[in-house]
């Protein structure tokens, strides 16, 4: 990770500040944040069964009698979505309630409470916006929290806020809670193509994990406006969580958007990029964006799980059985530096590392 902490992102406003000035419906909305492609692309909502996200239990896949049959649904909602959502996960609520309000708590605080925290110009820890390449970059409606939070002598305090009083320690457990859940759905992913445990858990254990909370503002116009830019996330896997139970995350599949009902208290669990060229393509990195609520805030958080930084990056044997690679190698902090390098176009970041078939 070292290189990518020295790459700077360009400044821009506060969102939430902004969207306080301007929330009204004849209030013009700053040209740099109207995005066109919002309203002109096809959303399917309430949908069922067969196209609705997969619901993967975790105390299926640990019991004995329905192991194999819930791996089974985890490797095709990996291949086909993505994306699942995870029920019986075992985190305790305590550990998520506190978490969850705490974080509410944070974003309600006034603005130079939270810009004690704020992202240093060569940092992308601590609270501010997502990274900003060029100033005719389209912006997106919303601000962040980004703290490393693995390994724990990683931890940079600076930007760990100490309002609410409980927000590190809450912020502590939860990373330590989900710790082990992470360790385990590595497992199942490896041995749901049937490989073992071990290769993925060689790549991903004890390895630097970020925590993004993302906050969103309400804009009245909210169709005009995207909360986060489709992007694919370029780590090995993430684990979502909805803050406050207000939807809208979307994400793509056979060019339309999805919107996802999240489940109360489910995680919702997605392959990044890494762990798509680590499977040879078995598992898919899917592209996602989250949507603005014309008059509710919302707020997700997203625990990135990052390989070793030493990883040549390459479809792992053990996925490769019938002998084609479809991904060309390259050195996990060249792939890095790609995307911090360039717009987050995530597909054809992979893209341009596919073989031809
Ligand atoms: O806000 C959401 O639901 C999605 C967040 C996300 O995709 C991310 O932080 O990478
Ligand atoms: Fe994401």
């Amino acid at each position: 990770m070292a290189e990518v902490r020295t790459i700077g992102s360009l400044p821009v406003p506060n969102v939430q500040a902004l969207a306080g000035t301007c929330n009204g419906s004849d209030e013009q909305i700053p040209e740099r944040y109207i995005r066109t492609e919002a309203t002109c692309e096809e959303v399917i909502s309430n949908y069922h069964g067969d196209m609705a996200i997969p619901i993967i239990d975790l105390n299926k896949l640990l019991s004995p009698q329905s192991s194999e049959e819930e791996c089974v649904k985890l490797r095709s909602a990996c291949q086909y979505w993505g994306f699942f959502q995870l029920i019986n996960h075992g985190v305790p609520e305590e550990v998520i309630e506190n978490f969850r309000s705490n974080i509410i708590e944070f974003f309600s605080l006034p603005l130079d409470a939270k810009k004690e925290y704020s992202q240093l110009p060569n940092s992308l820890e601590g609270y501010g916006q997502t990274f900003v390449f060029s100033e005719d970059q389209k912006l997106d409606w919303g601000d962040m929290l980004y703290l490393q939070v693995h390994p724990t002598d990683s931890r940079d305090l600076r930007f760990w806020p100490t309002h609410p009083a409980s927000f590190r320690q809450s912020l502590d457990q939860y990373s330590s809670e989900t710790k082990s859940l992470s360790l385990c759905l590595f497992e199942f992913l490896a041995k749901a193509v049937g490989a073992e445990p071990e290769s993925l858990l060689g790549i991903f254990e004890e390895q630097p994990r970020g925590m993004r909370m993302n906050y969103y503002p309400p804009c009245r116009q909210s169709d005009k406006v995207i909360g986060l830019s489709p992007h694919t996330d370029v780590v090995g896997l993430t684990l979502l969580l909805q803050v406050n139970d207000v939807q809208g995350l979307q994400i793509k599949r056979d060019g339309k958007w999805f919107s996802v009902d999240a489940l109360s208290g489910a995680f919702i669990v997605n392959i990044g990029d890494t762990l798509e060229i680590l499977s040879n393509g078995k598992f898919k990195s899917v592209e996602h964006r989250a949507m603005i609520h014309p008059n509710k805030e919302r707020i997700s958080t997203a625990l990135f799980h990052y390989p070793r930084d030493d990883l040549l990056l390459s479809p792992l044997p053990e996925f490769v059985k019938d002998g084609k690679v479809n991904y060309r190698s390259i050195s996990y902090n060249d792939f890095m530096m790609q995307f911090f390098n360039q717009k987050r176009d995530g597909r054809n970041r992979l893209e341009r590392l596919k073989l031809e078939q």
